[in-house]
């Protein structure tokens, strides 16, 4: 018989997968992480009931955000909607040599007062404050587990030594390592960046060996087909989904394209004619 934990687990990944083993987050820690600027396309999309209003009318799976922001937003959550709390982050004004480093912010307790379904923290493999970071995410992994609670790792190969040795952090084996890594740690899930191509994203999902693989969205596309062609790319690859901030909340209108969205992630459907359903060719 499963201990409860396990149970636990597996319960409350289902509040972010689908039948099909596919999720798409919303996520919401750019006014932390990269400041307030980031929400100045669309202003209003600043105040975290607006748009998590709006992502969750369109259908959205789950949401990941810093405590406090959740606190500002969950009352417009759906009961079925996921709610990941990230516990670990920086601000862009740290010293550009503290850049390599997320600390942490919060306590798996605090996550669960605010009804979390998922704890999620950073790891910036490859980083000289690695060892720190490798800490908290035990730690944090350790006693989330404990309680049956999911974790997310966010695994970002980042560091001067990957520069020398790799060329770029999106080198296919610098991001396949950092996804082996994250499951050799005792991730649930895991969110990376897009490595190029299809081909090289299967190499990433296989070293994953079977912990749900989603890619992490990154800035913004003028044309909207493009970010649908390259979520379908990730879904192609065996990829699990994706978490995405800019190219929603940078959106004046989000919701035919999350809308999109969530036709090429669960359904397989072509971009272009996703695009065209929802109004948005
Ligand atoms: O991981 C993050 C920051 O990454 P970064 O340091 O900007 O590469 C998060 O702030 C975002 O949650 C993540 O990047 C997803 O949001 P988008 O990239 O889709 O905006």
């Amino acid at each position: 018989m499963d201990a409860y934990q396990s149970v636990g687990i597996r319960r409350r990944l289902r509040r972010f997968f689908r039948r099909d083993g596919r999720a798409l987050i919303f996520a919401m820690d750019h006014g932390f992480e990269h400041g307030p600027t980031d929400f100045e396309e669309h202003w209003e999309h600043v105040n975290p009931r607006i748009i998590t209003r709006k992502v969750v009318r369109a259908g959205i799976d789950g949401v990941m955000m810093l405590p406090g922001v959740a606190r500002l937003a969950v009352d417009e959550l759906k009961p079925d909607t996921g709610l990941m709390i990230k516990l670990t982050s920086k601000t862009n004004l740290r010293p550009k040599d503290d850049q390599l480093l997320q600390s942490q912010l919060g306590y798996v307790e605090d996550a669960i007062k605010l009804g979390a379904d998922a704890i999620a923290a950073t790891v910036y493999w490859g980083s000289p404050q690695e060892d720190l970071m490798m800490r908290q995410f035990a730690e944090i992994a350790s006693y989330a587990h404990d309680l049956g609670f999911p974790v997310v790792q966010f695994a970002y190969p980042r560091g001067p030594y990957i520069n020398e040795k790799y060329g770029k952090k999106e080198d296919y084996r610098v991001v396949m390592y950092g996804a082996r890594a994250a499951v050799e740690s005792g991730a649930d899930m895991i969110k990376t960046y897009w490595t190029g191509s299809r081909e090289t994203f299967a190499k990433v999902v296989d070293a994953a060996a079977g912990v749900p693989v989603l890619l992490s969205g990154g800035a913004k596309t003028d044309n909207p087909v493009d970010f649908l062609k390259l979520v379908w790319e990730v879904i192609e690859a065996g990829g699990s989904g994706a978490v995405v901030g800019r190219n929603i909340f940078q959106r004046e209108n989000p919701e035919p394209f999350i809308k999109a969205l969530l036709k090429v992630v669960h359904r397989n459907e072509d971009p272009e004619e996703a695009a065209k359903a929802e109004g948005l060719l």
